[in-house]
């Protein structure tokens, strides 16, 4: 610790996640405080390490990892770099969260199980935020209580008002859709078994080469149907909805948010604009339980299985995008560090 109970942070990749990160750590939680910030883009790093008391920016992550100061890791680069700097982590014993994709495809989030297990104890937790949220958090105590019976079908939204240029239609399942495959595991204690994709003539709003929305049905090993409607450049807002259906009842939610206003013969309320507004909250119950957990010398939240099991959803699914058909998805045998 580089202060009594207090934990140094090395924060890695400060784009839009990992600046929110490095403010959330620094105004928000408590525990923890950020030593260290990495990111190819030197510039970058300097002007965010230069607002913080103590804080020193690299350029290399392997050098941000190795400073003394540092106790534990989040990985906010993007999801291609997150391999390199997991392993990293593991050679300095690190604690890490890592932002979601774990990894983007299965063997590279096989290698950091491999190296995981390796170490002995589990030192990841990835990024899934959802599994924080207030809503998400009363659907799932509802769902596990059994009072509405088996569930049936899990129907999902997925809207971003929009997103930037270099966004590409793999990116629509594996940044994206890969929220949803995450949640429905967790929310249904289930696999995913089978993965498939339609898309409907693309909105006018979609640019050219990406065909936005897109329709995502998940077969689960319990049985249960997900559907997932995937929408990113919807235009009015950011949406995430989910509704389950289930053998005595049904539960949504997502549905609305703040005051509802009643004016000029119209009513209604908001749609959040962001990511960042919709989940503040569930980042910031994330990050403190990370904290929280770290400082209590545990590892909890979605572990590098549930990272890799999204991940060979994901590698289905831009199969099944790409060649139109149903694709299976295969999954090893859960390693015992994992169960
Ligand atoms: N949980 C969520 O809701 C959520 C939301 C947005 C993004 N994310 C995830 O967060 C991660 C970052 O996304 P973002 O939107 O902040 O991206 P971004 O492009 O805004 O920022 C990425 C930053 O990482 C830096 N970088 C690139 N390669 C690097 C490397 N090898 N080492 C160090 N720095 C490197 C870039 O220079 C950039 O500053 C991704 O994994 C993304 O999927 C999660
Ligand atoms: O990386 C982002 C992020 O994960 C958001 O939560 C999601 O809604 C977006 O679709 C995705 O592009």
């Amino acid at each position: 610790m580089t202060q009594r109970g207090t934990l140094g942070i090395a924060v890695i990749g400060t784009g839009r996640m990992g600046a929110d990160h490095v403010r959330r750590i620094t105004e928000v939680i408590s525990g923890a405080r950020v030593t260290a910030v990495a990111d190819l883009d030197a510039e970058r790093a300097k002007q965010l390490a230069a607002g913080i008391d103590g804080c020193t920016a690299y350029t290399d992550p392997s050098a941000a990892m190795a400073a003394d100061d540092v106790d534990a890791v989040i990985i906010a680069s993007p999801g291609p770099a997150h391999e390199a700097a997991l392993l990293t982590a593991f050679e300095h014993d690190l604690p890490v969260l890592c932002e979601k994709p774990l990894t983007p495809d299965a063997a590279s989030a096989l290698r950091v199980m491999e190296a995981e297990q390796k170490l002995g104890h589990r030192r990841v937790q990835v990024g899934f935020m959802r599994r924080y949220d207030a809503e998400y958090l009363k659907l799932k105590s509802l769902l596990d209580s059994g009072e509405l019976g088996r569930p049936l079908m899990l129907h999902n939204r997925h809207r971003n008002a929009d997103v930037l240029p270099y966004f590409t239609e793999q990116m629509l399942i594996n940044d994206s859709v890969v929220h949803e495959m995450d949640v429905a595991r967790w929310l249904l204690n289930q696999e995913i078994t089978a993965v498939t994709v339609m898309k409907p003539k693309p909105s006018g709003n979609a640019p050219e080469g990406l065909s936005d929305p897109q329709f995502v049905v998940f077969e689960t090993d319990g049985g249960t149907l997900v559907d997932v409607e995937i929408y990113v450049n919807c235009r009015f807002g950011y949406q995430v909805q989910a509704e389950a259906v289930c053998e005595n009842g049904t539960a949504r939610i997502g549905e609305a948010h703040g005051m509802l206003v009643n004016t000029a013969g119209r009513w209604g309320g908001s749609v959040a604009p962001d990511f960042v507004e919709r989940f503040v909250d569930a980042y910031d119950r994330e990050v403190q339980a990370w904290v929280d957990a770290t400082l209590r010398g545990e590892v909890t939240g979605p572990s590098s299985w549930d990272g890799y099991a999204a991940a060979a959803v994901c590698e289905a699914g831009v199969r099944a995008q790409a060649e139109g058909r149903r694709t299976e998805v295969r999954l090893i045998e859960r390693p015992a560090l994992y169960r």
